[in-house]
């Protein structure tokens, strides 16, 4: 084991004997397996008999130390004693790696778990080991406090001198020093996603003390043990808790996927696009149609519940300052009681893993952020459920209901992503990534908005979206929403027939985390849009004040980057930006709609989403006066992320057949569609010289597996000319508008007419 730390660990040994500091505790992190292979005996130690199996471990590294200080021979190198072996990575079998919190079998076990801090209490010192002196013989004894006590330090009964001495007289010997304390903290830990009841103390000791904070999701390693509750009465019957000793801890701050997602899923989705890579739109609908299956319609509302749920993209650039800017977008749904708001906030919560739901009456600022906590005389610092929700959602219905004051205290967590606390004499920040979701009725229905949502202007104006969700009285409207109720099975049987249309609860969790990891960056022509809708509402004397001020802009490009994330696609283009446009506008109302787009228009769900898109692409555009805008080639080519590029030899020579493209009939299904690129090139292909098309076609049917980097390869080399497709053909690759869908839904074949 000593050769296997000389071998392995050599620089950590050498950064610890380099240290002046001889007091300093040192945690010496060792990997489970590792020690398995150098030492087999020790790892079956450890998992047997953990304390005594950990001090071994403790022991070689200190004669690991004396090793090297002999090898170098530096005189600089001092040998530190408080070396502690932190083992991690326990095999994943259930003995020792587990998902729930330990059982009373479990005492004395050494084992690896997972959850969410709650709660921590301040740091202490902690004086685990007193001297004592017998009076009479002057025999000196040590006892260590007893952790099963809650450290409590019981004096000697008798002396335990070997040549007896009858000596029960003792005084303390030893002083508070940094040999006989060490630093001392709780925290604790609740089981992910599970009830608060679940929780369990883990007890920090020396190097481990103060590495996390409430909200933080953490891995440890540590030893199961009982301990007298700290409110046990005397006289009443026992009551013990368990608690985790803590051997080794990491936190797993970082807001990434979660392993929801499994290889056969992620095809799935592979496959999902693939089928629907020439209209996305549909696509997207048809998630939209699984989200929340309860409710009618509210197209625009779970659009952008679905969108706020995709969050936006995070970049780490070169030179990182480590400031980070807010990815992720909050919502506020404003409308008349039973509209649906609760439901959706409640299916949205039921999606991201890591999701907290909380009700504005029943909430306060310290609820909502931190909370300072005075226990057995102990203060304590408590996750709010803000916190809690660092890296997920988090849900408050009924916002309007909050007090003035409490709803203030989101200010900063809302935008700064952090709450700072500063309550008895805890002073610290804590992380906030969250978004959130809130639903609340009109407090009236005056025209100004901040008058009629009684909200103040800085608390609206970091609301990415607010969207107005109206009961309005409608014949049709409420014979379909009464019909959907109650025959409600019936409808949505015949959508979901085709059970590749039906997403399940599982598999929207899993794709929801799996899009986490795409990080679509902005294009030149979605920038533009972007930019010149931001400068028309600035400039609108009629828009509201606390809706377009710079957190628009920002605002724009997160949703933009969400929508594009939930399409999977790499790149922002103006579908998407058109999009985020439309949602705003919708949100704005009717009064205050710069674009004129009909809000009625998006109730419910529209039957050709591309054809719908295209009419509002168009309205919008042309107000910004932008109609010629395209979005460039290159970065078309460039979604989505897992379309295979390889077309068949057949489709590719007909892409460049010109005079087939006039009236081109393409079979499209779910086996043999043509790729974007293909009609994309389809579309835009100008071949210049009869005799280079030739070459051309030529050289596709030579090699049966040219992929298209070869296609840009030969095309450059050709020096042909890639032509930017018109916009009223391309505002999406979706603009196959002879789809209705019906038929994408209901047939596996569709016959598409290309008019080029
Ligand atoms: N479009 C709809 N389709 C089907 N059911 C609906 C629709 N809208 C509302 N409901 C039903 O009406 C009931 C009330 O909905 P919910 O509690 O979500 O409303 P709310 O907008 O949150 O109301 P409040 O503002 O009073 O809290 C729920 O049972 C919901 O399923």
């Amino acid at each position: 084991m000593i050769a296997y730390l000389l071998n392995k660990h050599k620089e950590k040994l050498m950064k610890i004997l380099e240290d002046l500091d001889s007091t300093k505790h040192f945690g010496f992190a060792l990997m489970f397996v590792e020690i398995c292979d150098a030492d087999p005996k020790l790892a079956n130690s450890i998992l047997g008999s953990p304390e005594e199996g950990l001090q071994t471990c403790d022991n070689l590294i200190i004669s690991a130390q004396e090793a090297l200080i002999t090898q170098t021979d530096n005189k600089i190198y001092t040998l530190k004693k408080n070396v502690h072996a932190r083992v991690f990575g326990l095999p994943t079998c259930p003995e020792v790696h587990r998902t729930d919190l330990p059982k009373p079998t479990d005492l004395g076990s050494f084992l690896q778990l997972s959850g969410l801090i709650v709660k921590t209490a301040s740091m202490k010192v902690l004086e685990y080991r007193r001297d004592y002196e017998c009076i009479k013989c002057k025999y000196k004894m040590t006892i260590y406090a007893d952790h099963d006590m809650n450290y409590s330090i019981n004096p000697p009964t008798f002396c335990k001198n070997p040549e007896i001495c009858k000596g029960i007289k003792f005084k303390v010997v030893s002083t508070l020093d940094s040999t006989h304390c060490k630093d001392y903290q709780e925290i604790k830990m609740q089981e992910e996603g599970k009830t608060v009841s679940n929780h369990m103390w883990l007890i920090l000791e020396n190097d481990l003390v103060d590495v996390c904070k409430p909200g933080s999701t953490v891995t440890v390693c540590g030893i199961v043990r009982n301990r007298l509750k700290k409110t046990h009465v005397a006289g009443r019957p026992l009551l013990i808790e368990m608690t985790l000793l803590v051997n080794h801890l990491q936190v797993n701050n970082d807001v990434g996927p979660s392993t929801v997602s499994t290889i056969e899923r992620n095809q799935q989705f592979e496959s999902f696009w693939y089928k629907y890579r020439l209209y996305p739109l549909y696509g997207r609908d048809l998630i939209l149609r699984s989200f929340c299956p309860q409710i009618y319609g509210m197209y625009m509302a779970k659009l952008a519940v679905v969108i706020v749920l995709a969050g936006g993209s995070t970049f780490h650039e070169e030179g990182d300052t480590n400031v980070r800017t807010r990815t992720e977008p909050h919502l506020l749904l404003v409308g008349d009681p039973g509209t649906g708001k609760s439901e959706l906030l409640r299916f949205a919560s039921t999606i991201i893993p890591r999701s907290v739901r909380v009700t504005g009456i029943t909430s306060t600022s310290a609820g909502l952020t931190a909370a300072a906590v005075h226990e057995n005389g102990d203060w304590h610092l408590e996750a709010g459920a803000l916190v809690l929700a660092d890296g997920g959602i988090c849900c408050i219905d009924e916002f309007n209901s909050m007090k003035e004051h409490d709803r203030n205290s989101l200010l900063e967590a809302m935008e700064q992503q952090t709450v700072s606390v500063a309550k008895a004499s805890i002073v610290t920040k804590l992380n906030t990534r969250c978004s959130i979701l809130a639903a609340m009725n009109h407090k009236n229905s005056s025209d100004n908005l901040t008058e009629s949502l009684g909200l103040s202007s800085p608390l609206i104006s970091r609301f990415d979206l607010i969207l107005t969700v109206m009961d309005k009285r409608d014949d049709d409207w409420d014979e379909r929403v009464a019909d959907y109720i109650l025959n409600g099975c019936k409808y949505r049987s015949k959508f979901f027939e085709d059970k590749n249309n039906k997403w399940s609860l599982e598999m929207l969790q899993a794709y929801f985390s799996l899009i986490k990891s795409v990080n679509p960056k902005l294009s030149d022509a979605a920038n533009t849009v972007l930019a010149a809708y931001y400068q028309l509402q600035r400039n609108n004397s009629i828009s509201s004040k606390s809706r377009t001020t710079i957190r628009l802009l920002d605002s724009l490009v997160r949703l933009s980057q969400a929508h594009a994330r939930l399409l999977q696609h790499k790149t922002v283009l103006i579908m998407d930006a058109v999009v985020v446009i439309s949602l705003i506008e919708y949100g704005i109302g009717k009064d205050e709609n710069s674009m004129g787009l009909d809000t009625e228009y998006f109730k419910d769900y529209p039957v050709d989403p591309t054809e719908s898109y295209n009419k509002i692409c168009e309205t919008i555009l042309s107000k910004l006066n932008l109609l010629g805008i395209q979005d460039d080639g290159d970065n078309c080519d460039a979604f989505p992320p897992h379309v295979d590029h390889k077309m068949s030899l057949k489709r590719k020579s007909d892409c460049f057949n010109n005079d087939e493209r006039s009236s081109t009939k393409l079979k499209c299904n779910s086996k043999s569609v043509e790729t974007e690129t293909s009609v994309a090139l389809k579309k835009t292909t100008v071949i210049k010289s009869d005799q280079k098309k030739e070459s051309l076609k030529n050289s596709y049917e030579k090699h049966e597996s040219v992929s298209d980097n070869s296609v840009k390869t030969i095309l450059e080399q050709s020096k042909f000319q890639v032509r930017k497709r018109p916009l009223d053909k391309v505002k999406s690759f979706a603009s196959c508008s002879s789809f209705s869908s019906e038929s994408i839904f209901d047939s596996e074949e569709h016959e598409v007419d290309f008019d080029l």
